[in-house]
């Protein structure tokens, strides 16, 4: 009987809330959970009241930790989605660049690899020059340094942009609410859809051992004459308004969030090989993010029943700013399609 009446509940809170605008629950608030929300306030015209609910907000998430920079890293094997999604999301960057907001531009630079690879999101970059020899031989700063590719992207800092979604969002009449979710079922009946941004808390959340952290450490460092990023296949230099980031861990199945002082020394010291100027870095800080890898990112609608749908947006690896914008827009069109779907069996 309960089960009936909690179903036969819902579908009455349903109907008895026909008119009242559908009630959207956003699960995180990294980058990926606020650009859905805003996405979602965008798409359904702000007829509806976003709720993020979360543990942890910027600037203590996982997305906090990121450099920023736009290419598909760690992102799964859904190849041609997640390039449109990359394609989507630099063109958002490009319109928030050109409203005057700190924290993104263009970036040129190098990635030095031992085994030739030019993937087909570098149709997505400028300035994109597959090196030859003698152009390899100049840069070359290891024996792994085999082939080389230059070209220009963007970055996009995590937590200004988290910022001004979060502004907007509030502005939008949005909701905030800080809590840890130990099960949905916590949600009852009070959301017409779930939005799941959990990243690597949705292993537990929705039970989905899929989804596997990537232990990425880096090193925050000031060195202004530097101004290319460089990457190769252990170590890596981005580059922020006013920051370098070197990095370029990544240890699978490692939880560990303590900083290894062993490992930044290697860091340092594989990017000073590199770039030899980040001798006179100077030291800013060390930090520790969990990548939520996962074999492609699930991005879909989930029908369970006696629940409200639940719309999936999670697992995006090292990849979560590279393509969030895209997964935004696609996780706000499923919720606008859920809603008018609904509407319709009223
Ligand atoms: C070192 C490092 C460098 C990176 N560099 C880049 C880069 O240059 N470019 C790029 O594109 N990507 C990069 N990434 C990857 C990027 O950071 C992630 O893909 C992205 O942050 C994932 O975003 P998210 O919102 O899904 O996860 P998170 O930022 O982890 O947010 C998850 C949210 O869900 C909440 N949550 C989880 N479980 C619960 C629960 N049970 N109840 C309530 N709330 C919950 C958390 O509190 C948090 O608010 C990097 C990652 C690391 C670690
Ligand atoms: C390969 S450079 C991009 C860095 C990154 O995305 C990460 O460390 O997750």
């Amino acid at each position: 009987m309960f089960l009936i009446s909690r179903c036969f509940t819902h579908q009455l809170m349903t109907f008895s809330n026909a008119k009242m605008p559908p009630k959207i629950a956003v699960l995180g608030a990294g980058i990926i959970g606020v650009s859905s929300a805003l996405a979602i306030q965008q798409i359904c015209q702000k007829n509806v009241e976003v709720t993020i609910i979360a543990e942890r907000f910027s600037p203590d998430t996982t997305s906090d930790v990121a450099a920023g920079l736009i290419e598909p890293f760690l992102a799964g094997s859904d190849v041609e989605r997640v390039k449109e999604w990359t394609r989507l999301t630099i063109e958002r960057i490009k319109e928030y660049m050109s409203e005057g907001n700190l924290g993104a531009e263009e970036k040129s630079g190098y990635w030095m690899q031992s085994v030739k690879e030019v993937p087909d999101w570098l149709k997505l970059m400028k300035n994109v020059k597959v090196l030859n020899e003698s152009e390899v031989a100049a840069i070359r700063k290891r024996p792994g340094h085999n082939f080389g590719v230059f070209y220009t992207t963007w970055y996009l800092e995590p937590t200004r942009y988290i910022d001004y979604c979060t502004k907007k969002i509030m502005e939008n009449g949005g909701k905030i609410i800080q809590r840890k979710i130990e099960n949905i079922d916590e949600l009852g009946n009070d959301f017409d859809v779930i939005v799941n941004c959990t990243g690597l808390g949705s292993r537990v959340l929705f039970n989905d051992e899929t989804i596997r952290p990537c232990r990425g450490q880096i090193v925050r460092v000031s060195c202004p004459q530097v101004r290319h990023f460089f990457i190769d296949d252990d170590f890596y230099t981005l580059i922020n308004d006013s920051c370098l980031i070197l990095g370029g861990t990544k240890d699978l199945d490692q939880w560990e969030l303590e900083v290894n002082s062993k490992t930044a020394q290697k860091i340092i010291e594989g990017n000073c090989q590199n770039i030899p100027s980040l001798r006179h870095a100077k030291i800013l800080s060390h930090h520790i993010g969990l990548r939520p890898c996962r074999p492609t990112v699930r991005l879909e609608k989930e029908i369970k029943n006696n629940y409200p749908p639940i719309i999936h947006n999670y697992g995006h690896g090292g990849s979560g700013v590279t393509i969030h914008w895209g997964c935004a827009l696609e996780t706000a069109e499923l919720v606008n399609k859920t809603i008018i779907e609904r509407k319709s069996h009223l």
